[in-house]
């Protein structure tokens, strides 16, 4: 079902601009589309002179690398790139940031987890894997979607900054490898420290703000689900926990170390998703809507929503188990 970026309707521009936009009900050559509206909405062909058959050379050669795997597959990789799409509009970003930022941005989450392999870096390390040996252990895989990434842009036919400077060419390539390794999780809790600190004092013609602000931005878009409306998120969370699962079904076979929260044995969906919610998720998006108090509507509120509907599942199950104790 090809569809052309002619043929996506004003109402699906728009809504595509919203967290509230449903994944699921798009075929993926409809979504590569989207992701090349995403570009022309903000002006990137015009501006950085991207001729459209590069660009969906760039998205197909993107879609490739991505692998049939539950969770982090390029649905993923278009949700998370949604996501930030989403945030650039509501937050009026680019009336505070220039447009190479913005191109970072966006780049860097269609390309942030790159054939992705289903396992974590704590799989990569403990089973000494090929990654982990190539990385020293440092952010495997974060390094690996980077590395993949610029061998998709080294290409011509598919390098859709073949048209900028010299210059502008190197500040995009570092501001991708900053975002890109900011999603690493392990680096949660500093990056998170880092943007807390300069928040009073935020000042968008300081570029080492804007660099924390971009990291902030792909991390919040990356694990950004439970923004969505409750029948968008509940579906990535089964897709997580079967990849999570997985990894710890093969770690039990290989003698390695198995991760508490990924153990089938040991976690329920919603006592995992409510600690997530109330230690990572609210934590960061809160600290970010004190950047841009606009978001508390689009992101925290259905958040506060999903934390309920998980805190209602928890005690459910719990009353079940005590039922069934008696
Ligand atoms: C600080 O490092 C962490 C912290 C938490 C987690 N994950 C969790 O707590 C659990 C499994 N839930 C969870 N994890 C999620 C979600 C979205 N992305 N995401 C995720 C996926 C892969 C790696 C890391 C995370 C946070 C989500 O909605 N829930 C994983 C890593
Ligand atoms: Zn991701």
């Amino acid at each position: 079902l090809q569809m052309s970026t002619l043929e996506v309707s004003e109402e699906v521009r728009q809504y595509l601009k919203t967290p509230t936009f449903d994944n699921w009900q798009w075929e993926d050559a409809e979504i590569m589309v989207l992701l090349q509206v995403m570009y022309t909405d903000l002006d990137f062909i015009s501006t950085f002179n991207i001729e459209l058959d590069v660009l969906q050379q760039f998205l197909y050669e993107v879609y490739k690398r991505y692998n049939n795997i539950p969770f982090h597959n390029f649905k993923h990789c278009f949700c998370v790139t949604q996501m930030m799409y989403g945030l650039i509009w509501l937050t009026d970003l680019r009336s505070k940031i220039d447009s190479v930022d913005l191109l970072i941005m966006l780049t860097s989450a269609v390309c942030h987890d790159l054939d992705h392999t289903g396992y974590n870096n704590a799989y990569q390390i403990n089973a000494r894997t090929e990654l982990a040996l190539r990385y020293n252990d440092i952010s495997p895989l974060e390094n690996h979607h980077c590395a993949v990434a610029f061998e998709i842009l080294e290409k011509n036919e598919s390098n859709i900054f073949r048209n900028l400077t010299t210059e502008q060419y190197k500040r995009i390539r570092e501001g991708i490898i900053k975002c890109i390794l900011a999603t690493d999780m392990s680096r949660h809790t500093d990056i998170l420290n880092k943007f807390k600190a300069i928040l009073s004092t935020f000042d968008f013609d300081n570029k080492d703000h804007r660099d924390v602000l971009m990291m902030i931005m792909i991390k919040v878009s990356d694990i950004s689900n439970e923004a969505r409306p409750m029948d968008v998120a509940e579906p990535w969370l089964d897709c997580l926990l079967q990849e999570f699962f997985n990894q710890s079904d093969m770690e039990k076979l290989e003698g390695l170390p198995v991760t508490p929260f990924m153990d089938r044995d040991k976690v329920t969906k919603p006592s995992s998703q409510t600690g997530f919610i109330r230690f990572v998720l609210f934590p960061l998006f809160i600290e970010l809507a004190n950047l841009f108090p606009c978001l508390e509507q689009h992101i925290i509120d259905p958040v506060r929503k999903a934390l309920d509907y998980y805190t209602e599942m928890e005690k459910a199950l719990e009353r079940e188990k005590q039922n069934r104790a008696q």
